[in-house]
């Protein structure tokens, strides 16, 4: 009975990780809706319950285990192989991403202003294509997808390219680092040595919630 009962057990989740993994991302992958609501919401929230991280700390993870540090190729090709075999992620992605490369080429931009980050993908793609005096801006909102941004900036070499606003003795004051709450870009910046961060203690505005100003002096 143990036997049978371990049998079906086993069969039930092999059925389940087939649905999960094939079956569902075969059946939406025509469907941008479905697509979307199955990668970007269920997997997602899903992953991110059963594993508690984010998926750009998994997607972070991917590239500290498999690119080599300085290397743009291998961070790309590790974001691609993280995102083609273990979990979707809305980077710009590799088929788009040799369209980018290609106008990247042709217009050979001096200076190059990206809207909407996430993890760096696109940035490390588009930088490490761009001649050496070149700028490249990025703006992301969410400050967790920018703290992460910037792990994967720097561990593919690029972050001279992306900071050249950053000039030794340039102050960084960040606001909502307890409420809504920073925590990356927090660890990031007391944990670089790159930064000399203090913490200012006050409260959200208007109310008595506890909130604070980081303030970070980037070194250099
Ligand atoms: C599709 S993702 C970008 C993917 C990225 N370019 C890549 O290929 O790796 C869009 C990003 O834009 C950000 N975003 C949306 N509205 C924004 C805004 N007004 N300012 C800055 N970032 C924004 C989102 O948080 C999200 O991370």
């Amino acid at each position: 009975m143990w036997l049978t009962l371990l049998y079906s057990c086993s069969g039930g989740a092999a059925l389940l990780y087939a649905l999960y993994r094939w079956v569902i991302p075969t059946a939406v992958q025509y469907h941008g809706g479905l697509a979307l609501i199955w990668h970007d919401v269920i997997v997602e929230r899903m992953l991110d319950t059963l594993t508690q991280s984010t998926r750009p700390q998994r997607l972070l993870s991917a590239v500290q285990k498999n690119a080599t540090r300085g290397d743009p190729c291998s961070v790309v090709k590790a974001i691609d192989q993280f995102c083609r075999q273990k979990e979707w992620a809305m980077n710009v992605g590799d088929e788009k991403g040799c369209i980018l490369d290609s106008v990247v080429s042709e217009v050979n931009p001096a200076t190059v202003l990206e809207l909407g980050t996430y993890c760096g993908y696109s940035t490390v793609r588009i930088a490490s294509l761009l001649p050496p005096h070149a700028k490249l801006i990025t703006l992301e909102f969410n400050p967790e997808f920018a703290a992460i941004a910037r792990q994967v900036i720097a561990w593919a070499g690029l972050e001279e390219k992306e900071c050249g606003l950053l000039r030794k003795g340039s102050i960084l004051l960040a606001d909502n680092v307890i409420c809504p709450g920073t925590p990356d870009y927090l660890e990031y910046v007391r944990s670089s040595p790159k930064y000399k961060s203090q913490y200012f203690k006050s409260h959200l505005e208007y109310t008595k919630v506890e909130d604070g100003l980081e303030k970070s002096v980037f070194l250099g």
